[in-house]
């Protein structure tokens, strides 16, 4: 199982992420608590080494400011969690992650359709696009035009709920931000027993 960890604003939270394991981290560019700038994106980049792969977060942002991102940043891929064409999607320098949110009531099919790498699936937004921390069933994702090779599943996941999480979806990977903090920010031992129990789940 491969794991996301979104969301990181410290070089603590960073190395956390590495030690316990993840694949993937996160860092957004949107509207949220965890936003954070370029150039610290950057030196958390450099502090966590090549083997984690760093995914930027946008929501509507505009292609010239991704682009510049991607490169002062130094991502590896872009997760586009609003409301982002297929044209806008081919037009971005690195491999996509497109997010949906179940509340749109976009079919599957059209979803997988989209032209990106993963397809993450999340719960419908809060106060900010992502990041609600809300789960929703997950037996929707039984559909047959779910692609799980490119599922990535998010929304209200946390250590107390991925083993379920993980053997009903069977996705390619997990993403999670507010469900390793406390008092919004990373916590140490959920971040470790999340990747743990993740990849640990059959
Ligand atoms: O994490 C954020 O603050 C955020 C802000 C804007 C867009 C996406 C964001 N994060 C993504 O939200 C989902 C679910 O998060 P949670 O685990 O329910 O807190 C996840 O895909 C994050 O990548």
């Amino acid at each position: 199982m491969n794991v996301k960890i979104c969301g990181i604003t410290s070089f603590e939270a960073a190395s956390w992420a590495r030690e316990a394991g993840a694949d993937m981290i996160g860092f957004v560019f949107a509207e949220s608590s965890r936003r954070i700038p370029p150039e610290f994106a950057r030196q958390l980049a450099e502090a966590v080494g090549p083997n984690v792969k760093k995914v930027g977060v946008f929501v509507n942002e505009e292609a010239e400011v991704i682009r510049e991102i991607v490169k002062t940043a130094g991502l590896d891929y872009v997760q586009l969690h609003g409301d982002e064409t297929p044209e806008f999607a081919e037009q971005m320098p690195v491999p996509v992650i497109k997010a949906f949110s179940v509340k749109e009531n976009i079919p599957f099919k059209t979803m997988f359709s989209f032209p990106a790498e993963y397809i993450l699936i999340d719960s419908p937004p809060a106060q900010f696009r992502g990041g609600s921390g809300r789960t929703f069933d997950w037996s929707i994702l039984k559909d047959p035009d779910v692609d799980k090779e490119r599922l990535i599943l998010a929304g209200g996941l946390s250590p107390d709920n991925i083993e379920e999480a993980v053997r009903s979806v069977q996705p390619f990977a997990v993403d999670i931000s507010s469900g390793v903090e406390t008092d919004g920010r990373k916590d140490e031992v959920k971040v470790f027993q999340f990747v743990q129990r993740a990849k640990g789940a059959k």
